[in-house]
């Protein structure tokens, strides 16, 4: 805003003159037009302001300048007698901008990061990228670094562990790994019920789940063929003084809770469950979050369409054999899905969409993540580990468990925490499976959607969709087996 008593002075000039009046190297003087040192440069503005070629800053020091030669206007400073200012003087007066990276050359993080290592007691190779060692850091490492990336993540309030559940060496920094069950309820799914527990961990602020299916467990006239999946950290007693409606409301209770049902869970004592050889193991997954392919349906990746098969594959009734006494029957399916907040391969939300621009440049997956100074894979599975235990699943002496994963890493990861894997069943994309086998079922005997739903998209990767396909699907789930190892038939037009 001009001060009044300058208006009378810029009626009739035109913006540029103005401009000139305003930006000339000496200002008017005192009490008329002030000179404005605007955040904005105004030689730039009068640059930009001009209609004819070209103009820079540089242009000032030239003879075109568009006020050189016009008659001055009244006020204005006479270009004619202006010279180019001492540069280092000018330099002085206004530094200029630097722009300054905050992503440091990878081989410099590498650096610091095998410090930090080593620091930590721990060195590892770090030449490789994708080497195993690479997806194996210690989580607690990855973990802080994950959740001080993703700001979104939920801020619990802190944890009072009661049960200690690691059975791996700790370092000395480290306390030991402790996980308890906050909360378990019963979800209704297109797959049927399932039990969602929510933990808490003393190793980050995150709150991982455990999707337990075992449907036996709401069907009290059922004959229990196989011991129930339950946490022991939910069973056990919280303190002396808690009350019944308590434990009942932290999901503490057996058979299925309503208005004229409720029956407090009672300690579960410490020995591990135990399978008869007739059934077979649980049936498990580890699934890592993945807010866009689980939550907004994206055809990325296949993590909505893993997360929905693993709990169909897992609810499916279990045939046992006949033998001498009895005929052959079924039982309700039995497993869970272990769901660690770990978006983005424990980089994050945000670095996640970052590397998707980067995908879409032309990069896979693994560049996309390394050109962005993370690794390939930065997750860990150390708390799923210690999930598994506190629900009796995997544990040494009690239930081997069969893992659905074609990620050799997790299996590896799982095997190092303790967990006892009898066998791994893969997770064959929709997609491939319908088109590798026109028949109706596939080789494992799991239905092949009909040629109708094989396309479908809308809702596809959603709990309960169909088949997913597409460009950028097929594309990402062949970098995860020719650069991740994952263990899937490839079709020889694939690896091309
Ligand atoms: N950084 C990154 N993460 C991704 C991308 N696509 C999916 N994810 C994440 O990858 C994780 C799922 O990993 P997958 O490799 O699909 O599956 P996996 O769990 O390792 O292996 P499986 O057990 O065989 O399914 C989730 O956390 C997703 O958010 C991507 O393009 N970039």
């Amino acid at each position: 805003m001009l001060p009044d008593g300058d208006l009378g002075l810029i009626q009739g000039l035109s913006d540029l003159e103005i401009l000139d009046i305003l930006t000339a190297p000496t200002p008017p003087p005192k009490g008329r037009l002030q000179r404005r040192d605007a955040d904005l440069d105004p030689l730039l503005l009068a640059a930009a302001a001009s209609s004819g070629p070209h103009v820079t800053r540089n242009h000032y020091a030239h003879d075109f300048f568009p006020a050189v030669g016009d008659p001055v206007a009244v006020g204005a400073y006479d270009w004619t007698n202006w010279k180019p200012e001492d540069s280092s003087a000018r330099q002085e007066r206004r530094p200029r901008l630097k722009y300054v990276s905050r992503q440091g050359p990878r081989s410099q993080k590498s650096k610091k990061d095998i410090e930090q290592e080593k620091e930590n007691g721990r060195v590892r190779d770090s030449s490789d990228p994708l080497h195993c060692t690479e997806n194996l850091l210690p989580a607690a490492r990855r973990n802080s670094v994950s959740s001080s990336q993703s700001s979104d993540a939920p801020q619990p309030s802190p944890v009072v562990p009661t049960i200690a559940v690691s059975a791996r060496s700790q370092t000395e920094t480290l306390p030991e790994l402790t996980v308890k069950c906050m909360a378990r309820t019963r979800v209704p799914t297109p797959h049927g019920p399932v039990f969602l527990h929510l933990y808490h961990n003393n190793r980050d602020q995150k709150e991982h789940l455990a999707i337990v299916v075992d449907p036996a467990q709401l069907q009290d006239d059922l004959p229990s063929f196989a011991p129930p999946i339950r946490s022991r950290s939910l069973d056990a007693v919280w303190s002396e003084n808690e009350t019944e409606m308590e434990r009942i409301t932290r999901g503490a209770y057996t058979g299925r809770l309503s208005a004229s049902s409720q029956i407090p869970s009672k300690p579960l004592d410490s020995q591990p469950s135990i399978t008869p050889d007739s059934i077979p193991s649980p049936l498990i997954r580890i699934h890592s979050e993945c807010f866009t392919g689980e939550t907004i349906g994206s055809m990325r990746c296949d993590c909505g369409e893993q997360l929905d098969e693993a709990i169909r594959q897992i609810s499916l009734p279990i045939a046992i054999p006949s033998s001498d006494l009895s005929p052959p029957t079924t039982i309700p399916g039995r497993g869970a899905v272990i769901y660690l907040r770990q978006e983005g391969r424990g980089i994050g939300l945000l670095s996640k969409i970052r590397a998707y621009n980067l995908q879409d440049l032309g990069h896979d997956t693994v560049t996309a993540n390394l050109m962005l100074g993370h690794k390939a894979d930065e997750r860990g599975y150390e708390i799923a580990g210690a999930i598994l235990r506190d629900l009796g699943l995997g544990t040494k002496v009690g239930e081997g468990v069969r893992i659905l994963t074609n990620n050799p890493d997790k299996m590896y990861a799982l095997e190092k925490e303790g967990i006892r894997i009898v066998e791994r069943v893969p997770m064959i994309p929709r997609s491939w499976r319908c088109r590798q086998n026109d028949h109706g079922h596939d080789e494992a005997g799991i239905l092949v959607p009909e040629e109708s739903d094989r396309m479908t998209v809308k809702g596809a990767t959603m709990i309960g969709g169909g088949a997913v396909y597409g460009e950028d699907l097929d594309k990402y789930l062949r970098t995860k087996v020719l650069r991740m190892g994952h263990m899937l038939p490839l079709l020889a037009e694939d690896a091309l």
